[in-house]
């Protein structure tokens, strides 16, 4: 995907994509650091994009400027008429000593709309179910989500960002420490919500499930490097570039 800058300083894409998100010049950071610097990028809607970079990079300081959580220092963030975002964080940043069970934090999803602690309707409750089933873990539902795995908290928390049927699903590495199995169906249910109308944004290390995303946004040291197809933009150079190792064949 090729993408022009009109007058107005906003982005367009050439092949008529409409973008969910344009970022134009964005400095972002934390109170010792301004890790973001100068990003230009646009988010094609019903798309998914896929952040790459090395550690440290800033994919999850970007996802959390696109998600609203982390104002810029400088620079704009259009999110054009997309609604408040489902953020599905990575699952070592969320406790495991939360005492609710899977099906509750499924549910959790719901309140998005609905606002906390209120009671689901017939239909949030089938949403649940649903999204339950669509990351196979409906065998789960009633064990604490305390006591599961890193792979299986990981997909509870992708169910729990399905579950808000937001326009704009952004996920931090969902695919990371998974088998190969959950990976498949991640990659599958992300495939279906862009089906759906829905924009998807994550973030991953791998350079295989990037290849399969629409859109690729490289940064490196908080800079934007490329943006476009991810075959143009992970090229054998850029990858060394970038990584300093060559790409895996
Ligand atoms: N809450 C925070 N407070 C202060 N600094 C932070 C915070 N979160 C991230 N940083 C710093 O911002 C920089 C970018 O971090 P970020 O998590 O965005 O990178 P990343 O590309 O997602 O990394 P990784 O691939 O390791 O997940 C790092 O130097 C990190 O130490």
């Amino acid at each position: 995907m090729k993408i022009i800058v009109v007058n107005s300083g906003s982005l367009v894409t050439v092949d008529g994509v409409r973008p969910a998100v344009v970022l134009h010049e964005v400095s972002a950071g934390y109170a010792r650091e301004l890790v973001l610097q100068r990003v230009t990028a646009c988010v094609p809607s019903a798309r998914a994009t896929v952040v790459l970079g090395p550690n440290g990079s800033g994919k999850t300081t970007l996802l959390n400027v696109i998600a609203g959580v982390l104002a810029p220092v400088s620079g704009a963030v259009d999110r054009a008429s997309t609604p408040a975002p489902a953020y599905v964080p990575q699952h070592s940043a969320v406790s495991d000593t939360l005492p609710m069970t899977v099906r509750d934090a499924v549910a959790m999803g719901r309140w998005a709309r609905l606002g906390p602690w209120r009671r689901l309707s017939t239909q949030d409750k089938e949403i649940v179910d649903e999204c339950l089933a669509r990351l196979d873990i409906d065998g789960l539902a009633t064990r604490k989500l305390g006591a599961l795995s890193g792979g299986q908290r990981q997909r509870a928390l992708v169910a729990q960002g399905l579950a808000q049927r937001s326009g704009l699903l952004l996920l931090d590495e969902p695919s990371t420490g998974l088998d190969l199995e959950a990976q498949r169906r991640i990659a599958e249910v992300l495939r279906q919500e862009c089906a759906a109308g829905r924009t998807v944004v994550h973030t991953t290390h791998d350079l295989d499930e990037a290849l399969r995303a629409d859109h690729c946004l490289l940064l490196n040291a908080g800079r934007l490097v490329a943006q476009g197809a991810p075959a143009d933009v992970l090229t054998e150079d850029t990858v060394r570039a970038v990584w300093h190792t060559s790409r895996p064949r």
